[in-house]
């Protein structure tokens, strides 16, 4: 199958305000990062409010909507507070993650098979409020169905296990993740699923990824707000933007 068209390259700004968060106030400010993402060719731009807000605040995705003129792809836990936010707010696409309290950063995907009917019942006002619904899951063929028959428009394939691998140098583990995410984007996009991935990739990890033809979008963060310490936000992009047009290319 020939590559599908350019692509998006969504950019996670949460870490910007993690780096603000550190010592309160107002700097690094996400919204300028955002700014500075869409002017280095962002396609959109990501945050996760974390019921905890250990990053991103109300107040940062009030501003995103005001400051954006890209999509704003809000991502957030399947609880009630989110969904009024959601609501209130529009954006163009929501992307339901699991959250745990304690955990470090998003450990996984969405239990969705075990949970189908609440979470049928949770994404239906949010589609019709004109919300592009999309969920993060692992690459396993069961939850990819059960996103498919709640009505999900979009998964975002985990990557986090396939760039944990090869980070710890793993290469055999690595390449069974990477395989099943080939796999599984195939499979999604075969059940009219618009494919995204996203977690954990750096400039090492993204060419097998960004090669997948069915894959339309990929959300990086953590690595491109570090790398934005060496190189400057705009450049650190326009390199993943540029290995991301390399892969698409073969
Ligand atoms: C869902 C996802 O992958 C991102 O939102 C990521 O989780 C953000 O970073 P933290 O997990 O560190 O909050
Ligand atoms: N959904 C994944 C995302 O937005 C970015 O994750 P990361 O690159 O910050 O790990």
């Amino acid at each position: 199958m020939a590559a599908q068209g350019k692509l998006r390259l969504g950019v996670n700004i949460d870490h910007v305000a993690t780096v603000r968060n550190a010592r309160g106030g107002g700097y690094p400010d996400p919204l300028r990062a955002a700014r500075a993402a869409q002017e280095a060719g962002a396609d959109g731009i990501t945050a996760h409010l974390r019921e905890d807000r250990r990053h991103i605040t109300d107040a940062d995705i009030e501003g995103l909507q005001e400051v954006l003129t890209v999509p704003l792809n809000f991502e957030m836990a399947a609880t009630e507070e989110m969904q009024a936010i959601a609501l209130r707010h529009k954006p163009h696409a929501v992307c339901i993650v699991p959250e745990k309290r304690e955990e470090r950063t998003t450990e996984g995907g969405l239990e969705v098979a075990r949970e189908e009917n609440r979470l049928a019942h949770f994404i239906a006002p949010l589609r019709e409020a004109g919300s592009r619904v999309s969920i993060f899951i692992a690459a396993d063929q069961r939850q990819i169905e059960a996103a498919n028959r709640i009505g999900a428009e979009v998964i975002e394939l985990h990557t986090g296990a396939y760039c944990d691998a090869y980070a710890e140098g793993h290469w055999e583990e690595a390449q069974k993740e990477l395989q099943k995410l080939e796999e599984m984007s195939k499979f999604a996009h075969d059940l009219g699923l618009e494919v995204h991935a996203g977690h954990g990739l750096t400039y090492d990890t993204v060419s097998p990824i960004a090669a997948f033809p069915e894959v339309q979008e990929l959300n990086i963060g953590h690595f491109l707000i570090g790398e934005a310490i060496f190189l400057g936000l705009g450049p650190a992009i326009a390199e993943m933007r540029r290995l991301m047009d390399d892969a698409r290319k073969g």
